[in-house]
């Protein structure tokens, strides 16, 4: 089922130096997404937790539905943007990953790994993160169970 409406298609998308040249790709290779573009601006080093928590601020600021996170493998950048209560995101190496985020975890934002995930398949994976529906019923309840400890 597809979740494609204007507000899908604004996304917000953050790096460390780890996935800045994963980002540009996916900038040029997805020219039909409106990216608001939340940096890094380089390759040189920076941490990924001051990105995650850039992007998670945009959301929480209304400024985009949903994101885009990519370190070198997509681990730190996406451990930093889950201690945030508004996020769920989800770290995916395949379309399969990137679909199920979005079917059975309504997840809100989408982890890459600039030096695991070619760009090709990081292309096809943020489109089907941004294309498929939350399904909803069973998914739901446990989404509600997931809370905080
Ligand atoms: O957090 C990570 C590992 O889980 C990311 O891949 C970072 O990009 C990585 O740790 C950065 O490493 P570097 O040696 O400082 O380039």
């Amino acid at each position: 089922m597809a979740d494609e409406d204007e507000s899908t298609r604004l996304v917000a998308i953050a790096c460390d130096h780890g996935g800045f040249a994963l980002k540009e790709a996916l900038k040029s290779a997805l020219s039909d997404v409106t990216w608001l573009d939340l940096g890094t601006d380089s390759a040189a080093s920076v941490d990924y937790p001051d990105f995650a928590h850039k992007l998670a601020d945009a959301i929480r600021d209304g400024k985009a539905r949903r994101g885009v996170l990519i370190c070198g493998s997509g681990i730190g950048i996406s451990i930093a943007a889950n201690r945030h209560a508004h996020i769920r995101c989800a770290l995916a190496h395949d379309v399969t990953g990137a679909r199920l985020c979005r079917q059975h975890n309504d997840a809100n934002v989408l982890a890459l790994g600039g030096r695991t995930t070619g760009e090709v398949v990081a292309k096809e994976c943020v489109e089907a993160f941004l294309g498929t529906a939350f399904e909803g019923g069973r998914h739901q309840k446990r989404i509600d169970k997931l809370g905080t400890c």
